[in-house]
């Protein structure tokens, strides 16, 4: 069966690592990006955990099952197979999403290699059949979609309701909808802002234009 594909939202939810090894650092890093109560729980941890420990409760011990109460996800990392596979076990019996990182199978979700910028994700992922090489597809994609699109969508953030509200016809939204998403003009604004900002104000009617100050909207970047 197909996995189903979904961003969650982890404002005030318990979410809950077991392990403090690599893995688990990576998985962690990610997780601190989000609102997410993040519980920690391993009897070691790599310096690259033990310097966010503020960030997170941080217990150190094994795991023990009370550490699933109110739990709303859990990553379990550690380098016990057995240890694991339990613990996934009893987080799918209590209904708690679960991301077991050496039993698939027994996982409620995987988590795929990913490309943010600004509002802009990207994700990959290959069905658990070759990480590495979701890896390597990350590293392509950050090259080829750089901080321009973070800036556009920033601006995008300032244009779109704008046009939402003031142009009735639908078919016309959708025509400068159509014509912005163009990356052409997405890589101008990276390399010459001020002509990515004059090609997407020709696509804008006047009436748009006198509401918006697009030229302060984006961040100055050092080069
Ligand atoms: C994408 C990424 C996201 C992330 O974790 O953040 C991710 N793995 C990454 C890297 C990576 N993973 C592994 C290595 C070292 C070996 C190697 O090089 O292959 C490296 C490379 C490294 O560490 O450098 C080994 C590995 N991975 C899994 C197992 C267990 C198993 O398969 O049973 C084993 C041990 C098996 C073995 O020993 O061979 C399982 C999973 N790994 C997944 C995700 C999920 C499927 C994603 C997909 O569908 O592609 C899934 C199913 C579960 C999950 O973890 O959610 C991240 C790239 C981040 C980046 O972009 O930097
Ligand atoms: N999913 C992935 O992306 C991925 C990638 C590489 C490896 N793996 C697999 O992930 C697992 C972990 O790899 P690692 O490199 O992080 O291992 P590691 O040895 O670096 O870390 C293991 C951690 O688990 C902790 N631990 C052990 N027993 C525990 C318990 N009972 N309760 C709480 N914590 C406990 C240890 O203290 C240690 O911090 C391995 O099984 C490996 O095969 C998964």
């Amino acid at each position: 069966m197909e996995q189903y594909p979904i961003n969650l939202d982890l404002k005030n939810k318990k979410v809950l690592i077991v392990g403090g090894g690599k893995v688990a650092s990576r998985k962690l890093k990610r997780l601190l990006t989000t609102a997410a109560e993040i519980k920690l729980v391993s009897p070691c941890l790599t310096d690259s955990i033990a310097a966010q420990k503020d960030k997170i409760d941080y217990y150190q011990r094994k795991f023990v099952i009370k550490d699933l109460t109110d739990c709303f996800l859990v990553i379990v990392a550690t380098n016990k197979p057995e240890v694991n596979k339990r613990i996934g076990q009893l987080a799918l019996e209590r209904n708690i999403l679960a991301n077991i990182v050496d039993n698939p199978e027994l996982s409620t979700f995987t988590l795929p290699g990913l490309v943010k910028r600004g509002d802009l994700l990207l994700t990959v992922a290959t069905g658990g059949n070759l990480p590495a090489l979701s890896k390597q597809i990350v590293q392509k994609l950050a090259s080829e979609f750089g901080n321009e699109y973070e800036d556009f969508l920033v601006l995008m953030s300032e244009i779109r309701p704008v046009v939402l509200n003031k142009i009735e016809d639908e078919q016309k939204r959708r025509t400068i909808f159509r014509k912005l998403a163009d990356d052409k003009i997405i890589n101008l604004l990276g390399k010459q802002k001020e002509k990515g900002l004059a090609e997407i104000k020709k696509i804008l009617p006047q009436s748009i234009l006198k509401e918006l100050n697009l030229s302060n909207k984006i961040k100055e970047r050092k080069q």
